[in-house]
């Protein structure tokens, strides 16, 4: 089982991981990013970069407790770091701990940096070659993996950790089982490999034995101190540090000597090895590591803590300011055990592109030039074109690029709005919408204007407020007209973006602007032989008005980025409410467009301007709402049709179609009432009869219109007295509480009810 896992339902794919990884060894899969173990080099980068924590490492707490319980001799092994993580106990109260859930025995890891420090000087003695240490399992892997050139360099020398290891079943007997405790994840990569296997029979992170103990109940800080086991180390306490190693190793070291070098974090790393390729330096002996601030900063390091904090842990482990105890007569004897050790190049090619085949990958992203690249870096990759080798290679997706599927999606968008547009004019048609209906002399006007322009190839221009029938009556226009048999294509200007109507309405040339892949025919070319409606032309753009009017003189569209134009037999019909005159003054509209539009116009009156034919207006909805909503609608209370009159309707007809609507998916028993409509239009209504009290009505009339306003008063009031207790206020009135409630629905008091 590999040492990291992916959880796959947690993974978001936001590419924190491909960041991270210096080596790239992520692979984007539709759902989920994985890792590929073959480049993988273990430094831990993907599992504290994961925001999802959908990165974990693979659970060795139930191995590790399943050994302690079998009765086997468990050793444990204290990386060296160990005082930087259990900052707040002893050295002592640790082992104690240790002892408590079954280890036989606590060793100090730093002792292995001293057991190799012999070796180290003897490998290191020729100055023939730049030497790398080999400490760092993650610098190991990098080598071995990606830089196989330098394996030569590696010192061929085991790490403390897998040194330890060696001596203590050497010493104790192979039947021993150790366990390695530290911050480190590329140990638990160690522990798997050929070369190393069987030293170390499992490495917890720090972080996993404060869950043991936890899971235990054992409190450290409660428990007295137990000595140590094994060899006290001294100067190897300093090799977790960054500039501790060649002091672990007994290395002479002068930070002004160029021959010796120290280098931690990635990008130090990664710098050395690019100047040591490029021949910039060649120093005798080179200590590397992959994790910042060395040992310390190793993946599984105690996160709540500053570096100088921890590294003043380690240092004062190092002094002994806080004593400790090692069991001197239990140091096993050192005889004969090898810690030398080799490396194998495990360098996975992948295969390189071509640059053409890396041309079609940015081509495919919409990327045509170098201005293209914007090497954003949001798909985890430095440069679009590393993007593009990884596409090829099969690790990176091309959704992964962001302006690209932002771009993707925001075209989508306006073909599906406009789609969207399509479908719900087809469903209007179906339930009827075809249909002007109004018998004020207004609209009476409209009808005539259309039946006489209908039959005429003549572009007609139809004004109006917003939902006053404009597109209803282009549509009747288009009825009228000798083309009824060919398509009428409506397109509304403002639901997408000027550079996409554009090429939407005359279509474009594939290469023509990024994103236009292949050729594509316009809305005008569809609406050939047709009618093409343009709604809310007063939005689109002077471009785009240069554009039309050249359509409209010349009768031909040129496609975007095309060279040649294409004849056209189209009828233009047109509407806005936006003021053009006052376009052409300020300059927004074209003049010369304006004029070739403006040949006949129709304008279609306001709602309030209509209000003869608001009860036809009102069946002939109720009608579609009865369809719509498959409801039985039996009809209208006068009050309501007063209502509907009065209100001055600022959204005209498209706002009382869906007043109707509302109050049809509301009524019980078909009927629409004043009560089913919103609070706006009864309170128009109230305050008109207010007004119109001095008017002379019917006595009737009249006397119903007081009742009604003193017994809303009264039940106000009574709902105040019994401080909103309904059955209390009914009581006061001395009439039934269903009555009470009834009147209460009546004048609709419920909402302001204080219950
Ligand atoms: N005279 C009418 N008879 C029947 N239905 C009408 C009438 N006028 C408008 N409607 C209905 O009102 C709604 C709005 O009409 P339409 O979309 O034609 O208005 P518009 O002026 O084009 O609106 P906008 O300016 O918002 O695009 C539609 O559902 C339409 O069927």
């Amino acid at each position: 089982m590999e040492p990291i896992v992916t959880v796959k339902e947690k993974c978001r794919k936001c590419y924190c991981c491909v960041r991270s990884c210096p080596v790239k060894a992520i692979k984007v899969d539709k759902s989920y990013t994985e890792i590929i173990f073959d480049r993988c080099i273990g430094c831990g980068n993907c599992l504290n970069n994961c925001p999802q924590q959908a990165k974990m490492v693979t659970d060795k707490v139930g191995v590790t407790e399943k050994l302690l319980s079998s009765g086997e001799e468990v050793v444990a092994v204290l990386g060296s770091s160990f005082p930087s993580f259990f900052h707040n106990v002893t050295p002592g109260q640790l082992v104690s701990g240790l002892k408590k859930i079954g280890f036989a025995q606590v060793h100090e890891g730093a002792y292995g940096a001293e057991l190799v420090a012999d070796d180290y000087a003897r490998a290191t003695a020729k100055k023939d070659r730049p030497h790398i240490t080999s400490h760092c399992p993650a610098i190991v892997d990098l080598i071995e993996r990606h830089y196989p050139k330098l394996i030569g360099s590696l010192v061929p020398v085991v790490s403390p950790m897998v040194a330890m290891g060696r001596y203590l079943k050497g010493t104790l007997g192979h039947h021993v089982r150790v366990i390695y405790i530290s911050s480190c994840i590329a140990a638990k990569f160690e522990t798997q490999m050929e070369e190393t296997r069987g030293s170390i029979d499992i490495v917890l992170t720090y972080k996993e034995l404060a869950g043991i103990f936890r899971s235990r109940q054992i409190t450290l800080s409660a428990l007295e101190d137990e000595p140590l086991d094994g060899m006290r180390p001294s100067a190897g306490r300093l090799f977790p540090l960054a500039d501790g190693t060649f002091r672990a190793f007994g290395i002479d070291f002068d930070p002004l000597d160029t021959e010796a070098f120290t280098a931690c974090g990635e990008v130090n790393v990664m710098g050395f090895i690019n100047d040591l390729a490029a021949g910039r330096i060649s120093p005798h002996i080179a200590d590397l590591r992959f994790c910042y601030d060395g040992c310390i900063g190793g993946p599984g390091r105690n996160h709540a803590l500053t570096e100088f904090y921890r590294r003043n842990r380690v240092i004062s482990h190092y002094k002994q300011e806080v004593p400790c105890r090692t069991v001197s007569d239990s140091a096993p004897p050192l005889t004969g055990i090898p810690f030398g050790r080799s490396f194998t190049s495990k360098y996975a090619k992948l295969e390189t592109p071509k640059a053409n085949e890396v041309r079609k990958i940015l081509n495919a992203t919409n990327k045509f030039t170098v201005k293209d690249e914007l090497n954003c870096r949001a798909c985890g990759y430095r440069s679009c074109r590393e993007y593009a080798v990884a596409v090829f290679q099969g690790l990176a997706e091309i959704e992964m690029c962001l302006p690209f599927t932002l771009q993707r999606l925001e075209e989508d968008r306006g073909r599906l709005i406009q789609k969207y547009e399509l479908a719900r004019r087809e469903l209007e048609r179906e339930y009827g919408d075809e249909f002007i209906v109004g018998n004020d002399r207004k609209t009476l006007e409209v009808l005539g204007l259309i039946k006489q322009v209908g039959p005429t190839p003549t572009t007609v221009l139809i004004r109006g407020e917003s939902g006053t029938g404009k597109e209803l009556t282009a549509r009747a226009i288009h009825r009228y007209s000798k083309r009824n048999d060919k398509p009428l294509v409506t397109v509304n200007c403002t639901t997408i973006t000027d550079s996409l109507l554009e090429s939407e309405l005359f279509g474009h040339k594939r290469g023509s602007f990024t994103g236009a892949v292949t050729d594509k025919k316009g809305l005008f070319e569809a609406a050939d032989g047709g009618t093409i409606f343009l709604d809310e032309i007063g939005d689109i753009t002077p471009k785009l008005q240069a554009e039309l009017l050249r359509v409209l003189d010349m009768g031909e569209v040129r496609p975007v980025g095309g060279t040649t134009a294409k004849k056209v037999d189209v009828r233009l019909i047109a509407a806005t409410n936006k003021n053009l005159e006052q376009g052409v003054r300020e300059g927004w509209f074209r003049e010369d467009l304006y004029y070739r539009l403006n040949v006949f116009t129709i304008t279609m009156p306001p709602l309030r301007s209509r209000v003869e034919s608001i009860p036809i207006l009102v069946h002939h909805f109720m009608d579609k709402a009865s369809t719509k909503l498959n409801k039985r609608m039996v009809g209208i209370e006068e009050r309501a049709v007063k209502a509907l009159t009065t209100y001055p309707w600022p959204g005209n007809i498209r706002e009382m179609q869906n007043v109707i609507e509302r109050a049809a998916v509301l009524t019980h028993d078909g009927v629409i009432r004043v009560e089913n409509f919103p609070l706006a239009l009864s309170e128009k209504l109230e305050e008109n009869s207010t007004m119109s009290l001095d008017v002379r009505t019917s006595f009737r009339a009249e006397r119903e219109q007081h009742v009604v306003k003193l017994e809303k008063k009264l039940i106000q009031r009574y709902l105040e007295e019994a401080n909103g207790n309904v059955t209390r206020a009914a009581k006061l009135a001395n009439i039934p509480r269903r009555t009470f409630y009834r009147l209460i629905d009546k004048y609709r008091l419920r909402e302001r009810d204080p219950r």
